[in-house]
């Protein structure tokens, strides 16, 4: 018999995740079905995001082989039936207050920093890149944690350094590109672009540092389809685009609306639903039927 989720305590909830103590050593990091579009949190949930999201992360915990936080199976008993498939059973960590991302291309924040200054977080770039431009080899670029609701803040390496100390921030450096890295290549090699990732990780109370949070997601990550990549030209993101267009080109609303989205229509809502799975499928090899929870 499962426990019920409401025998958990919820301890953070984020725009499309929330975390629960199960005791004193163990956490559930729970994702919804939740999507998230130019900084609003959309009213229409995308049925199944979270089992499809929490399948890619166990997949690439599972294929990349760093320690991680995880402490138990995907239909691990702790797991509620209400959340079995988009729920995890974590480690609790002391976690390290730097986002870790890695960039292997440069658009988004490290676009703009790069057309005001020539550089993404104090690394210097090359003169005529353009958005979508590859940066090889990736490069670290971190950011502060923000409060839910604000943007992270792009910081230097010296600055991590001087935050966690040089040790910690030359690890966390190193693990952060290995593992985007590695991640990108296995999405390369399944025609999918993986253009930046971040990453969190935390110490265990052994004092051992993991990889936590979730992992190379499409809500952490940038993906791309490769068939459409182009530098220059502003590459459609694998997984939202659908929502995007509809909200900027059919549904009448606009980003410079004072007013929030309006709901999603069941056709955009499928076909997301779909992008996310073929993701999935493409990027692990597996079966998006094989994976706990959903419909009974
Ligand atoms: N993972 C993890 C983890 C852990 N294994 N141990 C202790 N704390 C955390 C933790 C606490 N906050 N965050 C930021 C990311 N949140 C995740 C949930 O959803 C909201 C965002 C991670």
């Amino acid at each position: 018999m499962r426990p019920e989720l409401s025998e958990y305590t919820p301890i953070y909830s984020g725009k499309v995740r929330e975390l629960y103590e199960i005791d004193d050593e163990h956490l559930l990091l729970v994702a919804s079905d939740r999507i998230s579009a130019y900084d609003y949190i959309l009213d229409t949930p995308i049925p199944d995001k979270g089992r499809v999201l929490t399948a890619m992360s166990v997949f690439f915990f599972d294929a990349l082989g760093v320690p991680n936080h995880l402490a138990g199976p995907a239909d691990d008993p702790r797991i509620p039936e209400s959340v079995l498939g988009r729920a995890l059973v974590t480690r609790r960590l002391e976690m390290v207050p730097v986002e870790c991302v890695a960039r292997g291309y440069l658009t988004g924040s490290g676009l703009k920093e790069y057309r005001a200054g020539g550089e993404v977080c104090g690394v210097p770039l090359p003169d005529g890149l353009v958005d979508g431009s590859r940066i090889d080899p990736p490069i670290f670029t971190p950011a502060t944690k923000a409060a839910v609701g604000d943007h992270d803040e792009n910081v230097s390496f010296e600055r991590v350094a001087e935050d966690v100390g040089i040790e910690l921030a030359t690890r966390l450096r190193d693990l952060t590109l290995d593992v985007y890295t590695r991640g990108a290549d296995i999405a390369r090699e399944r025609g999918i672009i993986l253009a930046d990732t971040k990453f969190e990780f935390g110490h265990s109370s052994d004092g051992d540092l993991l990889l936590a949070d979730e992992v190379l997601t499409p809500d952490s990550s940038r993906y791309w389809d490769g068939a459409l990549y182009e530098p220059g030209k502003t590459l459609p993101s694998f997984d939202k685009q659908i929502v995007r267009d509809w909200l900027t080109k059919e549904s009448g609303w606009s980003t410079s609306s004072d007013t929030p989205p309006p709901a999603l229509p069941a056709e955009v809502v499928e076909r997301t639903r779909a992008r996310y799975i073929e993701a999935y499928e493409r990027i692990s090899g597996l079966r998006f039927a094989d994976w706990p929870g959903g419909a009974a």
